[in-house]
C-alpha cells in the first residue's frame, strides 16, 4: 500500500492530503521533495507513461535523507503547470507491485480533480477572478471547500473499490476458488490493513479533512459505510455482521392504509444547500428574497403580460444555473423551453407571482423527466402478473434481472430492493447469474442469509431450507456455481421455473458486471435478455462526476436489441457525491428511461425514491 498522497504548491501550501499508513505527511516530507525537486536542478527524474498512468506524464523521484528527521521516501509525482500543483503519492520501496498502484492512484486522483475543475477553479482564484473575501484577500482555496470535500469522499470510495478489484482480478486469473482461498497475499494484507484502519479511523471511504499544514482537522463520518460490503466472500464465513446495523427501518418507509410498504423520498439530507430550501408557502409568505427562485425578480417586471423578450436573459440564467449543476446543455434547454411556454403570454401581479409560476413550471417539466412514483406502479403490476392463474393453477413469477458495469452496487442495490419487496409480502427468490466473478456467488449468499435473518430471526445462518437451499420461506438463493455465458441463460431459465413451481413471487437476477464500450462484454446481454425475458430490467448506474454515466446508460440501453430497452435505473452511492441530481436528469432525458430508486448508503434500507420538489430546490439553490 502506498503511504501518502499529497497535493501541495511549490511554496509548499498543502491542498489535499490522503494517509494511508496512518503516518503524517510530514511539512520536513514535503520541503524535502520542493527542495530536492524544485531547487536542486540536477536531480534526475524517471519519466512513466504506461497503461496504468492514465494518459498523464508521472515522474518517479527517490527524495533522499537530505534534511533533517526526514527519511528517504520514493514518490511518483504529476506537475500540473497552470497554476503549478504537486501532486505527489509517496510509498517505502520501489517494488512493481506498489509503483503501479501509484501511478494508477495518481491517475484516478488527476482525473477526480479534473472532472471537479479544481485546477481551474484555483487559477481564478489566483488571478482574482473570483470573489474576494471580507479583508479583500484570495484564498487560493477560497469557495472550494465543498468541491475539495466531493473530491476527498469520491476518492476515497474508488480508491477502496481499486482495491477491490484488483483482488478479483488476481482471483479471475485462477481458477473459481473462493476469494479467501486464493487471494494474492499482498492485495488481501492492503485490504486487511484498510479494514483495521476503518476500525480506527472510520474508513477509506468517509473523508477525511486535512488542515493546510497536512494536520487532520476532522473525520467525516460515513457511519454505516461497508455494512454491507459483502464483496470479500470472508464475510460469509466470519457472519460477524450486525444485522441491526444493516437496516433502519424508520427512515426507509411507510406502510399503507392499502398494505402497500412504500419507500420514502430522498430528502433534503442529500442536499448540499438544506439551509436554502424552502417551502411555497414560506416563498409566497416572505416574498422572493433568498429564494430558489429570487433571481428572476431582477429581470422581469411585475404586472405585465410577460413576452419573450421580458424573458430572455431570465431564461438564460436558468439555463446556465441548470448547466452549473451538471445538467447537459439539451436537457437544460428543453427544461428552460417548458418554463418559457408557461410563462410567455402570462399576466403577472408581483415578482412572486411570476417566480411561483416559473417554479411551478420547472416543477412540471421535471416531473415529466423524473416520473416519482414508478415504484408504486411497480407494485400494482407485480400484483396483477400475480394474480393471473395459468393451466397448471400455478403463477408465473416476476421477473427483474439487474446489469451494470463493475461495481457500480448491482448486488448490493438488488439485496434492497429484495429488502423492499419482501416488506411488500412477496417470496423472493434471487438468482446468481454472475457465473463470471469469482465470489460473486458467495457474496449473494451473504445477502441471502441476512435477508432471511432480517424476516425470521430464527433463521440459523448457514442452515438450508427445506428445499435443501441457502435462505428460508421468505428469501432464497439459487445457485449454480460458475462458466461461461452458456451457463448464465440456463441458470436464468432454469431459476424462473423453479420459481414458478416453488410459488415464488419475484426473481431477482444478479448478472456479472461488464464495461458498457466492450461489444464483447455487452453482447451475451442480448441474447440474456432474449431468452430469460425478464419482466423489468434495471441499470445500477453510480451517481458518477461527469457525464460517463450517460454514455452508459444509453450503451447499457441498446445493448438488448430491437424492441427491448432498459426499464429502469437505480442510481447508487448518492451519498457519495453532492452534485448527483444533473448526471440523473441527464440520463433519464438521453435515455427516457425513469429511475425507481436512488441508493443513499451501505444498508439494506438506504435506498430512496426520488421527489420532485427536492430536485426543483437542489438544481435551484
Ligand atoms: N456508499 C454507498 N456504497 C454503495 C452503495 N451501493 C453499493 N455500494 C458499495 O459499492 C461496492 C460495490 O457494490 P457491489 O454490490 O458489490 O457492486 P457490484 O456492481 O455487484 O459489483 P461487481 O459484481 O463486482 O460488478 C460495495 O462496497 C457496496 O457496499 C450506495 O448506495 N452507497
Amino acid at each position: 500500500m502506498f503511504d501518502q498522497l499529497a497535493v501541495f504548491t511549490p511554496q509548499g501550501q498543502v491542498l489535499y492530503q490522503y494517509n494511508c499508513s496512518g503516518k503524517r505527511f510530514s511539512e520536513s516530507q514535503i520541503n524535502s521533495f520542493i527542495s530536492q525537486l524544485i531547487t536542486s536542478p540536477v536531480t534526475k527524474k524517471e519519466s512513466v507513461a504506461n497503461a496504468n498512468t492514465g494518459g498523464f506524464d508521472l515522474n518517479v523521484l527517490t527524495v533522499n535523507d537530505e534534511i533533517k528527521n526526514s527519511n528517504s521516501f520514493n514518490a511518483i509525482f504529476y506537475l500540473n503547470k497552470q497554476p503549478e500543483i504537486y501532486f505527489v503519492v509517496t510509498f517505502a520501496e520501489r517494488t512493481l507491485e506498489l509503483n503501479q498502484e501509484a501511478q494508477q492512484t495518481l491517475a484516478l486522483v488527476l482525473k477526480l480533480w479534473n472532472s471537479l475543475h479544481l485546477s481551474e477553479s484555483i487559477q481564478k482564484n489566483i488571478k482574482g477572478q473570483n470573489e474576494k473575501n471580507r479583508h479583500n484577500y484570495v484564498d487560493v482555496l477560497q469557495g472550494l471547500e465543498e468541491d475539495l470535500n466531493k473530491f476527498d469522499q469520491y476518492f476515497g470510495v474508488k480508491y477502496e473499490e481499486s482495491i477491490k478489484q484488483e483482488q478479483v482480478d488476481s482471483n479471475e486469473g485462477g481458477t473459481n476458488e473462493l476469494v479467501s482461498q486464493s487471494g494474492n497475499k499482498n492485495t488481501k494484507k492492503k485490504l486487511k490493513d484498510i479494514k483495521s484502519k476503518k476500525q480506527t479511523l472510520g474508513n477509506v471511504g468517509s473523508g477525511r479533512k486535512w488542515g493546510r499544514d497536512g494536520g487532520m482537522l476532522d473525520e467525516m463520518n460515513h457511519a454505516d459505510a461497508a455494512k454491507l460490503d459483502f464483496s470479500s466472500s470472508n464475510s460469509y464465513n466470519s457472519s460477524q455482521v450486525a444485522l441491526d446495523a444493516t437496516i433502519n427501518k424508520d427512515s426507509f418507509g411507510n406502510r399503507t392504509e392499502g398494505g402497500d410498504f412504500l419507500i420514502k423520498e430522498i430528502d433534503d439530507l442529500l442536499s448540499s444547500h438544506k439551509d436554502e430550501v424552502i417551502s411555497e408557502n414560506e416563498s409566497k409568505n416572505n416574498g422572493y428574497m433568498n429564494t430558489a427562485f429570487g433571481f428572476l425578480q431582477k429581470h422581469v417586471l411585475g404586472n405585465k403580460t410577460i413576452n419573450d423578450n421580458d424573458l430572455k436573459s431570465v431564461l438564460d440564467k436558468l439555463k446556465q444555473q441548470l448547466i452549473t449543476k451538471n445538467v447537459a446543455p439539451e436537457a437544460a434547454d428543453y427544461l428552460t423551453q417548458q418554463v418559457s411556454r408557461d410563462l410567455v403570454g402570462s399576466k403577472t401581479a408581483n415578482w412572486t407571482s411570476v417566480e411561483i409560476t416559473a417554479r411551478e413550471s420547472l416543477t412540471k417539466a421535471l416531473t415529466q423527466i423524473l416520473t416519482p412514483g414508478v415504484s408504486v406502479d411497480l407494485l400494482r403490476e407485480i400484483q396483477s402478473k400475480r394474480s393471473e392463474v395459468d393451466a397448471d393453477g400455478k403463477c408465473n413469477p416476476y421477473v427483474f434481472s439487474v446489469v451494470g458495469v463493475n461495481g457500480v452496487g448491482k448486488s448490493t442495490n438488488l439485496s434492497k430492493l429484495a429488502f423492499w419487496l419482501l416488506q411488500n409480502n412477496f417470496k423472493v427468490l434471487i438468482v446468481a447469474c454472475d457465473t463470471f466473478r469469482s465470489g460473486a456467488v458467495e457474496q449473494l449468499r451473504v445477502h441471502v442469509e441476512n435477508l432471511a435473518q432480517l424476516m425470521d430471526d430464527s433463521h440459523v445462518r448457514g442452515s438450508k431450507n427445506k428445499r435443501g437451499k441457502s435462505g428460508n420461506d421468505y428469501v432464497e438463493l439459487f445457485e449454480a456455481g460458475y462458466g461461461g455465458s452458456d451457463l448464465v441463460t440456463k441458470i436464468a431459465k432454469q431459476a424462473i421455473k423453479y420459481a414458478h413451481d416453488q410459488s415464488f413471487d419475484i426473481v431477482l437476477m444478479d448478472t456479472a458486471g461488464r464495461r458498457h464500450n466492450d461489444p464483447t462484454l455487452m453482447s451475451p446481454l442480448k441474447s440474456f435478455a432474449d431468452q430469460a425475458k425478464p419482466d423489468k430490467i434495471i441499470m445500477v448506474g453510480e451517481a458518477l462526476v461527469g457525464t460517463d454515466s450517460v454514455q452508459q446508460a444509453k450503451n447499457f440501453n441498446n445493448a438488448f436489441g430491437k424492441g427491448r430497452n432498459l426499464d429502469f435505473f437505480i442510481i447508487s452511492k448518492c451519498d457519495t457525491v453532492g452534485e448527483m441530481l444533473g448526471t440523473m436528469v441527464n440520463m433519464v432525458y438521453a435515455t427516457g428511461i425513469p429511475i425507481l430508486f436512488v441508493g443513499v448508503g451501505q444498508t439494506y434500507t438506504d435506498l430512496r425514491t426520488l421527489s420532485v420538489k427536492w430536485a426543483v430546490n437542489t438544481l435551484m439553490s
